[in-house]
């Protein structure tokens, strides 16, 4: 039987930069491959097309070696590779006490017999949403990236009947000094709204260095 694989942009260590597990140690997988439309501000454009094809015990025996009790897997649009393979890992894992969370953008429908945290993090782009609504059900919480314009995080938390409790709102910047420029207002936003705030610390510490 032909081995089942993953298509891999990179494995590491490092530490849950953004959302609800925020500063938790973690070992990280970033699957490759997205779905239109692509977003221009994305800070993992490297992942978007072909990685390297790797078996999925393969991919487990790594993330287990790297010794964290936590794995995020994300992409790209990691649950584009469920079905073919992805929802092995997560019973390796699983079995191996490894708890998972994904990030996904909610573009594709997040997979009912999916067991672990599901952090959605919905892209507005050309002025519209682009998201499956089915998902509001599906993911456990969400994490919006922030810039000038607030309203349509607002009218989507609203439209989707988002509690408040499951939000999390993130400064956009790819910098650190964009990042921080853009915090108070953010931080106001969620006051205001009694939203999480999230920074994204990976960005602050190391700006936009990959792999971290
Ligand atoms: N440290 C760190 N935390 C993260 N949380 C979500 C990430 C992502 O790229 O999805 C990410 C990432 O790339 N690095
Ligand atoms: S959904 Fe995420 S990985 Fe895909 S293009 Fe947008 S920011 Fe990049
Ligand atoms: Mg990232």
């Amino acid at each position: 039987m032909p081995d089942i694989i993953l298509d891999v942009h990179e494995i590491f260590t490092s530490i849950q930069g953004e959302g609800p597990l925020m500063g938790r140690p973690a070992s990280f997988l970033r699957l490759s491959g997205c779905v239109e439309p692509l977003c221009p501000w994305c800070d993992t454009k490297q992942a978007w097309g072909p990685g390297k094809t790797i078996s999925v015990e393969e991919v487990a025996s790594r993330l287990i070696a790297l010794g964290n009790r936590l794995c995020i897997i994300t992409g790209g649009e990691p649950f584009l590779q469920w079905e073919s393979g992805l929802n092995l890992l997560e019973r390796l894992l699983l079995t191996e006490g490894i708890e998972i969370q994904y990030e996904t953008s909610g573009k594709v429908l997040i997979p009912a017999d999916c067991r672990g945290f599901k952090v959605c993090s919905p892209k507005y782009l050309a002025n519209i949403w682009h998201y499956l609504p089915e998902n509001s059900e599906r993911a456990d919480c969400f994490k919006f990236v922030a810039g000038d314009e607030l309203k349509p995080v607002q009218e989507f938390i609203t439209k989707h009947n988002l509690d408040q409790d499951r939000v999390w709102i993130m400064p956009m910047g790819t910098g650190r000094d964009e990042q921080l420029t853009r915090s108070p207002k953010i931080w106001e936003f969620c006051v205001k709204h009694h939203y999480n705030f999230s920074p994204r610390l990976h960005t602050l510490f190391f700006n936009n260095q990959q792999g971290v």
